[in-house]
């Protein structure tokens, strides 16, 4: 087993030289060392790849699935992708590879990875996706993603419309009373099913036999990733987070997807 020492030298600095974050990977790294496994949760935008205009245009680095999928064998299949992306397009991004994931958010889920993709709650009803539709193309600039358990109206194209998509969706709330959330990421506003997150994903992945007697840790860029964080945490295990738009590079265990694709790439050799 490679020591981890060789690849990271911050591990020979005084321990109260470490900020918080950069212990949280560093005690990663030392379960490692030892015989306790742990179970791997990904988010995939600004964790495995660099934020792009618009979610068609993402640059996939080459070699990433193949890298994932050798981590996920030698994790024994412990290794989950936990998205807000429809777990189809996830797979699109991985070809040829596919893993067991959570999808929008969690409001979908696919518990081997050859699995079916099994969607948790029905898509929103028609009436509701026209209105959402028809405000949006009220906002011009506004991008439409329809992942049917969700709906992500992108501004990244024209940031100055995040207050009047969100006043939009909370003057529909009312007509559609319990039928959906508003949850806020990067550039985007998510409307999502009521209950469902990636905590609540990560809790279940983690309860499937890959993941049994291991340690979950999770690794994301996103607000939304936070939820999966607490839930890792309180299963005794970590949540890792990357800089970006969210968690500033002081905080953060990771400096980007370019490190965590390094770390991931050590990873597969001391396993
Ligand atoms: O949970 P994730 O895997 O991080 O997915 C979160 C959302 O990612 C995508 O949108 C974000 O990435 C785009 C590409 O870099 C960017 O253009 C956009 O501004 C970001 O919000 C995806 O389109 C969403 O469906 C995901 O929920």
């Amino acid at each position: 087993m490679q020591d981890w020492k060789e690849e990271y030298p911050l591990h020979g600095t005084k321990a109260s030289q470490l900020n918080q974050a950069t212990s949280a990977r560093s005690r990663v790294e030392q379960l490692l060392l030892k015989p306790t496994p742990i179970g791997l949760f990904l988010d995939i935008d600004g964790t495995l790849l660099d934020m792009a205009l618009t979610p068609s245009t993402v640059h996939v680095p080459p070699g990433l699935a193949e890298l994932l999928g050798i981590v996920a064998t030698r994790l024994s299949g412990a290794l989950a992708i936990v998205t807000g992306r429809p777990i189809a397009e996830a797979d699109e991004l991985l070809r040829p590879m596919k893993f067991i994931a959570a999808g929008v958010h969690g409001a979908e889920m696919r518990t081997t990875a050859t699995g079916e993709i099994t969607p948790l709650t029905p898509s929103f009803s028609p009436a509701l996706l026209r209105d959402i539709r028809i405000a949006a193309i009220s906002i011009p600039g506004a991008v439409t993603e329809d992942k049917g358990t969700g709906i992500a109206l992108h501004y990244r194209l024209a940031p100055e419309l995040r207050d009047s998509l969100l006043i939009t969706l909370e003057t529909l709330m009312p007509k559609y009373p319990g039928q959906f959330t508003i949850c806020e990421g990067r550039k985007v506003v998510e409307i999502l099913p009521v209950g469902f997150s990636k905590g609540r994903a990560l809790r279940k992945l983690a309860s499937l036999p890959e993941f049994a007697n291991r340690v979950p840790v999770m690794i994301g860029d996103d607000i939304a990733d936070l939820d999966a964080f607490r839930a890792a945490e309180t299963m005794g295990g970590f949540g890792l987070k990357v800089a970006g738009e969210n968690f500033s590079k002081n905080e953060a265990s990771f400096t980007g997807p370019a490190d965590v694709l390094g770390w991931l790439t050590n990873l597969r050799k001391v396993l």
